[in-house]
């Protein structure tokens, strides 16, 4: 049985419905009972509570290594989700609410709740009081009933509409949810409006889409079907239609707004899905990232080096090499885990998530937190000490977190978690073995649990970080971490001069002051020396450090301070977190957002030697693209010394490569004084400074802004796209170029243009990565390269990119590829890469092929002898 809570359906139930699915769902090794027995057996447990799941696990995870070694299944690969029962299963506890909250419009409307008197207070129920409906439609500009609603009471107007026509075989078809807080519902109906008595002879397929928030229906958008036709029934006699204007029954213009991208194959193919392998695979929240992505996997993939080819931006100096070929397979004879085990599973991991106080749930966040540069864990430095995160502060990754360590996401981790600790695991004991050591039980299991753990946490951070990434490359606006601006409220967007801006831009540093009121000023040089008087700044302990620098400091997050005695800094870090957000708007650096500040003191006499503070080679590359540092050292003067000396900014790789000479040495450009008020802006991998030897104590508050790299990094005529012919992600490595051919299936019935390629290729060598190239720059996990075309269909599709190897290679036959789940990812326009068409962004538009299908004269529908033209 499929579960109604995912597809909720009409009364009549689809065929396709009634069919019981047959497929596995989480593949994994065979995992044999008799041998969990013995295991189980041999193992002493202690306490009782989670003995059970502790044996399964260890049980789980012994077994799968001897599977692993024995039947040598390559354990790199991901666990297929084909489909069964569990596997649609599996996801619904997580979407279910959002499918309720659509649903219970309906079973309002059914009720007659939404009208008469008591509608308002009905419909805020189940709407926020911002909601918005929209059931507008280009075809149908005379329909009074098709506009924008507002509000609840736009609820109660909009049902109002619906009553002025009847739809007595009214069929909601089923509900889908794209696992991020969008429903989309297919309903048909045969409608006769009353006023004019005209009705369809067949029954009108509507596509609705909904968003929930806050619990509650936030917006609705209906895409009609023959929205023209459907006019046609309110019109005719009016507006100069005729009365008598025959309903054309033929017109099969379905949901033309909804015919882009993702949408509607969703819904066909929903509708359609009598292999529910599809059906798994929309309704996983994983492979279902947003409306409008195609997601492809590929099979059967080859590879040969192919000569690169300067003309199409590869590098000149890549090597010419004869094309060397192999065939990868995929790899088979995996089994299904059983629906208790998968349970079980599940059960253990929240166990270990959650033992010790949360401790392996605070390890993830402060790693997720420290990986993304979004805000350090919250700091004890200068504030306030841990205590649960207040419900205004559940920031997007305390919902990351929560997203994905629920039960449901759980079972979809399980399968990959397990397999790999089960490697983990096994090398631990092999190693173990060979040095003579023979584990008893209880060490036994205590690794395993670590072993779990650690897994646990990092697939958790690999996945948020691949669609963080992914999400980076699709350009959406949802990426999270990014400092997007489109929808920033939380500060202004206009507080950095131009100046300021433009300094940073052309020279690599711009200086502003009086950035925020004297006041403010005041405040935080008090709060700065409190906290020096109170012993929280400490010397930098790094051995390295010794000599070069000899300030103090410590590091605290928005939330870490005290809201009570710390109002300036407050104040001050508000206005420093919208820096990216600004700066994001007016260059597109493409900066991440982050709450992480740096308090530096440098008592009398301190110095910190000349540096740079990230740098674009690997080892350097600490993601830092932009420094803002702030000073708020009350009447500061040249005497004092202590300047901020800032160098000449040095060449980057990509005014080298397009032949600026190499710096020789820095020359100094301006020795800036730390005055009270003032901000310094500068590019933390290109501009060289240092603090000159103070002769008075002086504090500076900085943050880094990390990132990505993006089109405001480069000069002039780069753009990100450049990334993909290996100039900047190779640099300092070997650049190679490489043929893929594999296998892809296109469920569109167009061809795709420009679709992502996404995965992973290791050098079997050297067990690294061999895509620098990520586009995001982030990680090796993103998208790295583009496939011109992808016919409908399954065919074989050729893509070329360029693979990153280390020097030592030098001309030398390319080493051994191997390519871990890799899937091609079309998403509409693929924006960053490639601009949208008009006809992408709008096909029903003029001149475009939707339009042609739709109607020829899209201003009236009608001829010149007032009669409606249809396609
Ligand atoms: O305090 C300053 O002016 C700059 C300090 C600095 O360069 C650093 O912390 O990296
Ligand atoms: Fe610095």
């Amino acid at each position: 049985m499929l579960s109604d809570d995912l597809l909720t359906v009409a009364p009549e139930t689809p065929a396709w419905r009634k069919e019981a699915p047959v497929a596995p769902a989480q593949m994994t090794s065979n995992a044999d009972l008799k041998a969990i027995q013995n295991l189980a057996q041999k193992l002493q447990l202690q306490e009782a509570s989670g003995l059970v799941v502790v044996i399964i696990i260890t049980t789980i995870v012994c077994i799968m290594f001897v599977c692993i070694t024995e039947a040598a299944i390559n354990i790199t690969q991901t666990i297929n989700v084909t489909c069964n029962n569990s596997g649609i299963l599996s996801v619904t506890g997580m979407m279910m609410s959002i499918i309720i909250i659509a649903r219970k419009l309906y079973d309002y409307v059914g009720a007659g709740k939404l009208q008469g008197p008591s509608c308002i207070e009905a419909a805020k129920e189940i709407a926020i009081d911002d909601v918005v409906f929209d059931t507008t439609s280009d075809a149908m500009p005379h329909l009074s009933g098709a506009r924008f609603y507002y509000g609840p009471k736009g609820i109660c107007e909009f049902s109002e509409f619906l009553s002025t026509f009847r739809q007595p075989d009214y069929t909601l078809a089923y509900m889908l949810h794209d696992g991020r807080g969008t429903v989309v519902i297919k309903e048909s109906l045969t409608p006769t409006v009353i006023a004019t008595g005209k009705t369809t002879d067949h029954p009108l397929d509507n596509m609705v889409e909904y968003k929930v928030k806050e619990g509650k229906v936030s917006h609705m958008k209906v895409f009609w079907g023959q929205p023209t036709l459907f006019a046609l029934l309110f019109l005719a006699g009016c507006h100069g239609i005729p009365a008598e204007t025959p309903i054309d029954p033929g017109r099969t213009a379905d949901w033309p707004d909804f015919a882009v991208g993702r949408r509607r194959v969703l819904a066909d193919c929903m509708a359609a899905a009598t292999d529910c392998g599809k059906a798994a695979a929309l309704a996983a929240p994983s492979s279902v990232r947003a409306f409008g992505d195609v997601k492809m996997p590929m099979s059967n993939v080859r590879w040969k080096e192919v000569q690169c080819n300067p003309d199409k931006g590869f590098l000149e100096k890549a090597i010419t090499k004869e094309a060397t070929e192999r065939v990868k397979s995929t790899p088979s004879g995996k089994k299904e885990w059983d629906e208790r085990t998968l349970d079980t599973t599940v059960k253990v991991l929240e166990e270990i998530l959650n033992e010790r106080s949360r401790r392996a749930k605070n390890d993830l966040e402060r790693r997720l937190r420290s990986g993304t540069g979004v805000r350090e864990f919250r700091s004890k430095c200068c504030g306030l000490p841990d205590e649960p995160t207040p419900e205004a502060e559940k920031d997007i990754a305390w919902r990351l977190i929560e997203d994905y360590t629920r039960p449901a996401a759980l079972r979809d981790m399980a399968g990959p978690v397990m397999e790999w600790a089960s490697e983990i695991f096994g090398n631990v004991k092999r190693k173990g073995e060979a040095a003579g050591q023979i584990l008893d039980a209880e060490s036994e299991i205590e690794i395993v649990r670590d072993v779990v753990k650690e897994c646990l946490i990092r697939h958790i951070l690999k996945v948020i970080n691949t669609e963080n990434s992914e999400a980076h490359a699709s350009g959406s606006h949802d990426a999270g971490l990014l400092a997007t601006p489109q929808g920033y409220t939380a500060g202004d967007l206009d507080s950095l001069s131009v100046d300021c801006v433009n300094g940073l831009m052309t020279k690599g540093y711009g200086i502003q002051d009086n950035f925020v009121d004297d006041r403010v000023v005041e405040d935080v040089f008090k709060e700065l020396e409190m906290i020096d008087f109170e012993g929280r700044l400490s010397q930098v302990q790094q051995q390295k450090m010794i000599g070069y620098r000899t300030d103090k400091i410590c590091w605290v997050n928005f939330e870490g301070l005290d809201r009570e005695k710390q109002p300036g800094l407050l104040e001050l870090f508000k206005k420093m977190i919208s820096i990216p957000f600004e700066l994001n708007k007016t260059c597109s650096l493409y900066l991440q957002a982050s709450a992480s500040f740096h308090l530096g003191c440098f008592p009398k006499d301190a110095y910190y030697k000349k540096h740079v503070d990230g740098g674009y080679e690997t080892n350097l590359n600490n993601g830092r693209k932009v420094t803002a540092l702030f000073y708020a050292n009350k009447s500061w003067s040249d005497s004092d010394e202590g300047h901020l000396r800032i160098y000449r900014r040095r060449p980057n790789p990509f005014q080298l490569e397009k032949g600026a000479t190499p710096f020789q040495e820095d020359e100094v450009e301006e020795d800036i004084t730390p005055e009270a008020g003032r901000l310094v802006l500068f590019r933390s991998r290109d501009v060289p400074h240092e603090v000159l030897k103070t002769k008075r104590k002086r504090f500076a508050v900085t943050l880094w802004l990390a990132g990505p790299p993006g089109p405001g990094d480069q000069p002039e005529g780069h753009h990100t796209s450049e990334m993909l012919k290996g100039t900047r992600a190779t640099y300092g490595l070997e650049p190679r170029c490489v043929e893929v051919t594999a296998q892809v299936t296109n469920p569109e019935e167009k061809v795709l243009k420009k679709a992502g390629v996404f995965g992973k290729v290791n050098n079997i060598e050297e067990q690294t990565s061999v895509l620098a190239n990520a586009m995001d720059g982030a990680s090796d996990n993103g998208q790295f390269t583009l496939i011109e075309e992808i016919p409908p269909g399954t065919s074989d599709v050729v893509f070329r990119f360029v693979a990153a190897l280390p020097k030592k290679y030098n001309n030398g036959p390319l080493p051994n590829l191997e390519f871990f789940q890799l899937k091609a990812s079309w998403y509409p326009g693929a924006v960053r890469w490639q601009p949208l068409s008009e006809c992408d962004l709008n096909p029903t538009a003029d001149g475009c092929e939707e339009a042609e299908r739709f109607c020829k004269n899209c201003q009236n529908n009608l001829s010149a002898d007032g009669k409606p033209i249809y396609s």
